[in-house]
This record gives structure tokens, C-alpha cells and sequence, in this order.
């Protein structure tokens, strides 16, 4: 490994805690040279890293900036992202910035990112909203993407239950990928029963001002019961399911939230007309959407 390209191509460094310093230290191709091979052994173990003939082994503490010696040589000084450290848990973890920003992102599909988060019993139309939305955007040329409760149960959150505790983790992990999808410059459509307001103002948080669009599906219980297409309502009046929402789980609906829908229309109606309400109500949305600079390059 050339540790004088690492040292070039990184630039701007952070030294482990394990050699004893916490700060930010701007290392020179001398002093970090100096430093590997100085710094060969700690009765405690704490400065462990013996550079030489194993350097490359030693060198995991730089694996979040430095990668392999094939990356290294393909990135350019003009190219070279930033780091700092994070707070949190993880005390040796450090951010990389890449100086593709999403500013050029969003500059480059010609839209803003943001999070539709759309929330509501099951049953009140929240996947049916998300589709047409995307189906709608997608029409008009907008890049979205959905993170539907459902689908990412069967995944990413496939070791989740219904318990209170893992509905607010399901939440947060949705609610972080949703971030980065709207980092993305996409349009994120997260639609989750999401139950609990903390959890969602949670979810809010982790976005700039205004790109946090909370739709609430507001359906009452008996519409939602009366469709029950997948016969879980059934079910958990029968005592088949426990802790089903809006059973015998609570629904916090939002108090202040950007778009409320009023998805009453029974399962009686024409699949036509269920269809035509279904444009109309994503033609809410992107109305919103478009109102507020979201469809085109910030
Ligand atoms: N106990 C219980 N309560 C509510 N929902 C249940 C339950 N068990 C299974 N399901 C099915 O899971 C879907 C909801 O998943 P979510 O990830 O959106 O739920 S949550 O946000 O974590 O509360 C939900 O999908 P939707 O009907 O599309 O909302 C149900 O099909
Ligand atoms: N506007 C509507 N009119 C009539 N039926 C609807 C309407 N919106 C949704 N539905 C029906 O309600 C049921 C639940 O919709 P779904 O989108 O799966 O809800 P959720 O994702 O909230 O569980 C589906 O059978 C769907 O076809």
C-alpha cells in the first residue's frame, strides 16, 4: 500500500482515540509517515498499530476514508470528499462528505427532495395513495420511490413485531431511509400506519423545515373495518391478532400535519370511480408539491 497516496488523497484526517487524541489534526505527509512509524506499541495495547511490514493491516481505523489502494487511486484531489467526526454511540465513526452535494443532485432530475410520510389506519388507503402518487409524479416526469410498511417488513424490518417498541424502531429506520432517499433529490413516499406522534415528529426532525410533508389519511375506524381487504380486522375482532390498531392498539391521528384526506368512500363503490378518487386525492399532493417549488430544480 502507498500510504504517501493515502496521506495525499485523504488530505484532512482524524486520529483514532486510540492513539490518545480526540481533536481533529490536520496531518502532513511527514508527520503521518512519522507517526506510522513511531507509533509500534503500548504496554496497555491501546496504541497497537505497528506499521511496517504490516502496515496495511493496521490501518482499519482509517477504513471510512480510505477504503482500498484501487479507490484511493481512481479519487483526484478535486475529488476528495471531507470528514468529521459525528456525535453518537459510535465514538470512531466519522462522517464522509462527497463533494457531488445534493444540491447537484436535485439540480440534475430538475426537483427537491422531501419525504411524503402518509399515516392512517389500516385499510384508509395509505399504499393506494402512494401508488397513484408515484404514478402521478412519474407522469410528470418526477422521480419517486415508496417505502410502504408492508414491503419493508418483508426486509429491512423483517425482525420486527407489532409491540409498541418495534413499531417506534420501524418507524425510525423508515424514517432515516426516507431521509436519504430525499437526500437522493427523490421524491420519498413512506406510507406506514405510523401510530405513535412522537415517533412521526421523530421522523420530521431528521429533514430540513418544509421537507417533511405529513399526509394524514383521516378515515374513520368502521370505513376502514367495513373494506378490511386483507380480513385482519376480522381477525382481531375474533382475537386471532392482538395489539391490532384501532382495535385493541392506539391510533394518536396528527394534530397539525400538511395534507389531511378524507378517504371515506365505501367498498361498495365501482373500482372506477375508487380509481378516479384515487387521482384526486394524489392530485392533492402534487398540487402541495408544486405549490411549494418541489417539482422542479430548487
Ligand atoms: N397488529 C397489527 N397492527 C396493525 N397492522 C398489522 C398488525 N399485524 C399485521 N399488520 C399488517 O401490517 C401492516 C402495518 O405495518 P406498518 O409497518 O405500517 O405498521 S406500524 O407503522 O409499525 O404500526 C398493515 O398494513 P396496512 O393494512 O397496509 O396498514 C397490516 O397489514
Ligand atoms: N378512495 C377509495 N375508495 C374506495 N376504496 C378504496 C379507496 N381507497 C382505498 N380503497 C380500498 O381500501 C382498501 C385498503 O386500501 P389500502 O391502500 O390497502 O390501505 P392501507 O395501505 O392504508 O391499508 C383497498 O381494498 C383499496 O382498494
Amino acid at each position: 500500500m502507498d500510504i504517501a497516496a493515502v496521506v495525499r488523497c485523504v488530505g484532512r484526517c482524524y486520529v483514532s482515540p486510540a492513539f490518545g487524541e480526540s481533536e481533529p489534526l490536520r496531518l502532513s505527509e511527514r508527520r503521518f509517515l512519522k507517526l506510522c512509524s513511531s507509533t509500534n506499541s503500548d504496554p496497555a495495547g491501546s496504541r497497537s498499530l505497528i506499521f511496517g511490514g504490516k502496515l496495511h493491516r493496521r490501518l482499519s481505523f482509517f477504513r471510512p476514508i480510505m477504503a482500498t489502494d484501487e479507490s484511493i487511486s481512481s479519487r483526484s484531489s478535486d475529488c476528495a470528499g471531507e470528514t468529521k467526526q459525528i456525535n453518537g454511540k459510535q465514538k470512531n465513526i466519522v462522517w464522509h462528505d462527497c463533494p457531488v452535494t445534493k444540491s447537484d443532485r436535485q439540480e440534475l432530475i430538475k426537483q427537491k427532495g422531501c419525504v411524503i410520510w402518509i399515516t392512517g389506519l389500516s385499510g384508509s388507503g395509505k399504499s393506494s395513495l402512494a401508488c397513484a402518487l408515484s404514478r402521478a409524479l412519474h407522469n410528470r416526469g418526477k422521480l419517486s420511490y415508496i417505502l410502504d410498511g408492508d414491503n419493508v417488513r418483508h426486509g429491512l424490518n423483517n425482525d420486527l413485531s407489532f409491540e409498541a417498541e418495534d413499531r417506534a424502531e420501524n418507524i425510525r429506520r423508515v424514517g432515516e431511509v426516507a431521509k436519504l432517499f430525499a437526500d437522493a433529490g427523490i421524491i420519498c413516499i413512506a406510507s406506514l400506519i405510523s401510530p405513535y406522534r412522537r415517533e412521526r415528529a421523530a421522523c420530521r426532525a431528521l429533514l430540513p423545515e418544509g421537507d417533511f410533508i405529513e399526509v394524514f389519511m383521516d378515515v374513520p375506524l368502521h370505513v376502514c373495518e367495513a373494506r378490511d381487504p386483507k380480513g385482519l380486522y376480522k381477525r382481531a375482532r375474533a382475537g386471532k391478532i392482538k395489539g391490532f390498531t384501532g382495535v385493541d392498539d392506539p391510533y394518536e391521528p396528527p394534530m397539525d400535519c400538511e395534507i389531511v384526506i378524507q378517504n371515506n368512500r365505501d367498498k361498495s363503490l365501482s373500482s372506477s370511480s375508487t380509481s378516479s378518487s384515487l387521482c384526486e386525492m394524489a392530485e392533492i399532493v402534487v398540487s402541495y408539491l408544486d405549490q411549494n417549488g418541489y417539482l422542479k430544480t430548487p
